[in-house]
Parts: C-alpha cells; structure tokens; sequence
C-alpha cells in the first residue's frame, strides 16, 4: 500500500515570454531549449510559441513560451505578450551594449503592465562564444542583475550552455510564488472559515501578505 504522506503533485502550467533586442539570439535559445537544436541562420521572428515539458526539482511544469520579435516594426504586439506572461527572460547578447540598454525599457514595461515589482525574470546575456567580441563586461551585467533583483545567467545558444539553467531558474521561480500564493490562499480560508464557524479566530486574522522574499544574486556564466 502507498504510503498515506504520498501526495501526487498535479504538472503546473506558466506563460514564459522571451524579450530583448533583434538577432540577440532569442529564437536560437529557445529552439536549443525545445528542440536541441542550433540554428545558424537569421530569420527574424514574428512570433513563434513552444509548449514543452520540462522537470524542475522533481516537480512536472508544463511551459508555454512565446519567442517575441525583436525587430522595431512588430512592436506593437508586446503590450499583449507582456499582459499573458507570467515569467520573462530578458536576453542581450554580451557583443552588444545597446541590447543590454533596452532591456532597460523592456523591464520598465513589463513591471508597469503586470503592475509587480517582484514578477519573476531572469537576465541572459547570450552568445557568450564570442568572447573576442564581448561588449558588456560581467560586472556590469552583474550589477544590473543585483538592480533588478534578478539572476543573471551568460548563454550561448551555439554551445547550449546555461540554456537549460536560465528556464530552470525561471521555472523555480515560477514555482516558488506559486506556492506563495497557494499557502497564501489556505491561510486565508482557514481564518474565513474560522470566523463563519464559531466565531474562533476572532481578531487573530493576519492581515499581511505572504511575502516572496528577495531572490538570491546570482550570476552564472560558461
Ligand atoms: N555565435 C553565436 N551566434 C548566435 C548565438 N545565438 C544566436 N546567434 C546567431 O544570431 C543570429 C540571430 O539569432 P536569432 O535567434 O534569430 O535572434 P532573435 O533575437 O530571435 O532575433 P529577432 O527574431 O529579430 O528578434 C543568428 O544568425 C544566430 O545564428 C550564440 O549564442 N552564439
């Protein structure tokens, strides 16, 4: 017989968006992270969504993700992917200072759409292969990662290295508020309960909010 603590943890199901400047390399990510495979040459995207499964610490998630366009004309479309997502990777490529510059505007409006400082995003800065043509030092990513609030994660989609771990943290983030909000909510029934029922509880009620707590710093490179 199963053991009675055994608990069957349903799969859980988020909308990752993926942002940041044209040809920085989003498309080619997330088709190493779907698909393991290297896409050498430069279709700009439009829009693009991959479902795929993944298992992050023993737990079944399900991941929606949207590859967005980079490219000025198809702009207009990212009010709606920032309204859908619940988790962002915003991706530079460490050759170019300019795409680690609009990441600047890019989070500024995620955080005034999603009206949350605290929604989970992890910073990539991609082709790390090219170090001969690194424009962004680490430090200066790192500090903007500690600004933020949010890890910071150095990629190359040609190798596949750290791909797996930037969806991972987000996945883990993802999950951590989740949780949150989930003993958030039996906190909240139980003390309803409570006061419907025999008027126990009464003035115990807590009235603050779990809070998420500050992210650990951490900057992950090759
Ligand atoms: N050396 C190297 N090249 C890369 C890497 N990632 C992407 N590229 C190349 O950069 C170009 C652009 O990659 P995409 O993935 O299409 O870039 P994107 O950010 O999706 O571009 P948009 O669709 O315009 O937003 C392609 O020619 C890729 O082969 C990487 O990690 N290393």
């Amino acid at each position: 017989m199963a053991p009675r603590s055994y608990h069957h943890q349903p799969s859980r199901e988020f909308h990752v968006v993926v942002l940041g400047a044209g040809g920085v390399g989003k498309s080619c990510i997330t088709a190493q992270f779907v698909h393991n495979e290297w896409i050498e040459s430069y279709d700009p995207t439009i829009e693009d969504s991959y479902r795929t499964q993944v298992s992050v610490d023993g737990r079944q998630v399900i991941l929606e993700i949207l590859d967005t366009a980079g490219t000025e004309q198809f702009v207009a479309m990212r009010d709606l992917y920032m309204k859908s997502g619940q988790g962002f990777l915003l991706v530079f490529s460490i050759t170019s200072k300019s795409s680690l510059q609009e990441l600047v505007g890019l989070r500024e409006e995620i955080i005034r759409i999603k009206d949350d400082v605290d929604i989970p995003i992890v910073i990539v800065g991609n082709k790390a292969d090219l170090e001969d043509q690194r424009q962004v030092d680490r430090a200066k990513a790192f500090s903007v990662s500690q600004r933020w609030n949010a890890p910071y994660y150095e990629t190359s989609a040609r190798t596949r290295s750290n791909v797996d771990e930037c969806f991972t943290d987000l996945c883990r983030q993802l999950l951590r508020r989740d949780d949150l909000w989930a003993r958030q909510r039996e906190h909240d029934d139980y003390y309803a309960k409570a006061e419907d029922g025999h008027g126990q509880g009464q003035g115990r009620r807590k009235k603050g909010r779990w809070k998420s707590g500050r992210r650990d710093h951490k900057c992950v490179i090759l």
